[in-house]
């Protein structure tokens, strides 16, 4: 779908002269004044029940966990579904100590290991390595090559197993450059479990095909959870007490968010664009779930908050650099942006003003919570936010001169426009003592891992946006570049740019095994980065067009509780 699109010759909404603007016609945001609402409702005696009831679970699912004497295949399955339904970061210890065992006993083959009598089938080896992978283990892939015939090809009979192969397709997801043998799999894991989905009994069915087109790996675990409750509940194994823990866990955090949100869409509205600046993209709510997406835990309460405003005010800059300003607004913004000073407002044009004031008031805000000992944090992310801007500016420049630069040139300037590496630097601020100077000059360093990133970034984005920007008048994106510098179809180019998306996921990959040069949680936010663009722009761009993509997903974390 795209939307609507006009060139107009607007009166600036500040009677500045005539002007020629793009305007985009965003379509507007669907939620209204829905999260405004709710706020007084939220705080009732009832969640302190509730709390003191998930207390009791949590222990008891923390006792099952660490109940000695299980086999590793059993203790397996038992952090798989810990994991999917979105409780693992209750027991992130336990869950280390106890991967940590069996990568050891993995690694020297002890007795432990060897007795295991029913750890050798493709389901449970397949689970072993992707629990391992998922928690930074260097672990082997060589041992699927038991799974292989003597012509080097999977063995035929592995496709009448469908847990094994479904187990086997989510672990290929992990794999790093050189494993070919992941690569082989993956191609025979989903072209079988594609022409068996519709033969096989319900809850697997419907995991197939959702695993089909949202890996695990890739996914965002919250929205992940959502959709696992159901399939675990249907399992006649399920363990009732962690379901259970899972759903109120849920269903608590989910009120917290909901507060969240409240707060945020409280500052959004009293900014009062829809009035000032009505032509860029009313997008908070959206701009509340991609933080969501990087962190969603109790903990992270002041960064969420910091991380959703500077996401919402780099979607109006964007807005304003991609189609309403006109150049030589654009050049009187991005030198008030080097100042950094709100008397540079007196050049702006007042529409820029409004937009102005507002980002400089969040980065002050941002001082103000995070204390003097933490300041130099807001410097870095306000050098990011700079690096952003005059990067937004030369691209602005490139469209108004009608320059396709070589792919290159392109990315030079359009990985800095993704607002990954601005996005990534901005999540660190409000997190806790695990951040130090050293995390943010690691960010600056331009780290594979963050590049691979905004790589993916990018390109997924420039995939489905680029049709309907180019018809509206954007800078050119990958697809144009691309096709521009080897004389390629469209077809030949995305082809190029999708491969270039899958090795990224390799560095990715790589870059969330031990050893790592800062701590993991640090990785951790930008793989979590990572899987929100996956999620937003598979198929469409998700964030513009948000009722096609996200409506569901955004009333799944924040509007229904799960149903008990
Ligand atoms: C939630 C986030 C990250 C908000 C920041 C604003 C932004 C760049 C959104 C993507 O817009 P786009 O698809 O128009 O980007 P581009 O202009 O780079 O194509």
């Amino acid at each position: 779908m795209s939307f609507q699109v006009s060139a107009i010759a607007a009166q600036s909404l500040n009677s500045m002269p005539e002007t020629n603007r793009r305007l985009a016609n965003f379509p507007p945001s669907i939620w209204g004044d829905r999260f405004l609402k709710s706020a007084s409702e939220l705080e009732t005696d009832h969640n302190e029940k509730i709390n003191q009831q998930v207390q009791q679970l949590k222990e008891k699912v923390r006792k099952m966990l660490m109940a000695p004497g299980e086999e590793s295949s059993q203790k397996l399955n038992l952090i798989d579904a810990i994991q999917r339904l979105g409780v693992s970061y209750h027991f992130e210890n336990e869950i280390q100590e106890i991967l940590q065992q069996l990568h050891k006993s993995t690694l020297h083959d002890s007795p432990d290991h060897e007795d295991d009598v029913d750890d050798d089938d493709l389901y449970t080896i397949a689970l072993r390595f992707r629990l391992l992978r998922q928690h930074g283990y260097n672990i082997s892939s060589d041992e699927f090559t038991k799974f292989k015939d003597n012509k080097g090809n999977f063995k035929e009979s592995l496709i009448n197993d469908a847990q094994g192969m479904l187990s086997l397709y989510e672990a290929t997801h992990l794999r790093v450059h050189g494993e070919d043998i992941l690569d082989e799999a993956l191609v025979f894991t989903a072209t079988h479990l594609e022409s068996v989905a519709s033969h096989l009994s319900p809850p697997l069915a419907a995991q197939v095909s959702h695993a089909l087109k949202q890996p695990i790996c890739k996914g965002m675990p919250r929205l992940e959870a959502t959709f696992y409750f159901s399939i675990y509940q249907q399992d006649a194994s399920h363990n009732k007490v962690l379901l259970t823990f899972a759903k109120l866990d849920f269903n608590l955090l989910q009120k917290l968010h909901q507060k969240e949100l409240s707060e945020i869409s409280r500052w959004w509205k009293d900014l009062n664009f829809s009035k000032e600046l009505p032509f860029v993209r009313d997008r908070v709510v959206e701009c509340y779930f991609w933080t969501v997406g990087v962190y969603f835990e109790l903990e992270y309460l002041l960064a969420r908050r910091i991380l959703t405003k500077v996401l919402a005010m780099t979607s109006v800059v964007d807005d304003i650099y991609d189609a309403y300003g006109t150049l030589k607004e654009l050049e009187l913004f991005t030198e008030a942006i080097e100042r950094w000073d709100i008397s540079a407002i007196d050049q702006l044009p007042e529409y820029m003003k409004v937009c102005y004031r507002a980002l400089l008031d969040v980065y002050c805000e941002m001082d103000q919570k995070v204390g003097e000992e933490r300041s130099y944090r807001v410097r870095y992310a306000r050098e990011a936010m700079k690096n952003q801007i005059r990067a937004y500016f030369h691209e602005a420049k490139w469209f108004h001169k009608n320059h396709i630069p070589t792919m290159d040139e392109y990315m030079n300037i359009a990985l800095v426009t993704s607002t990954h590496a601005m996005v990534a630097t901005t999540s660190l601020v409000g997190m806790g003592d695990i951040i130090t100077k050293d995390a943010f000059e690691w960010l600056f360093s331009d780290p594979e891992v963050l590049r691979a990133s905004t790589v993916i970034s990018r390109l997924m984005n420039d995939i489905v946006s680029h049709k309907a920007e180019q018809k509206r008048g954007h800078p050119a994106s990958a697809i144009e570049c691309y096709m521009a510098q080897h004389c390629t179809t469209e077809e030949e180019a995305l082809d190029e740019i999708r491969k270039e998306i899958t090795d990224a996921w390799k560095d990715i990959n790589k870059g969330c095994l031990y050893p790592t040069i800062v701590p993991m949680p640090i990785v951790t936010r930008i793989l979590n980065l990572t899987r929100v663009i996956d999620v937003v722009y598979k198929d469409e761009d998700g964030y513009t067009l948000a009722e096609i993509v996200l409506k569901d997903f955004v009333a799944a974390l924040f509007v229904d509780p799960v149903s008990l």
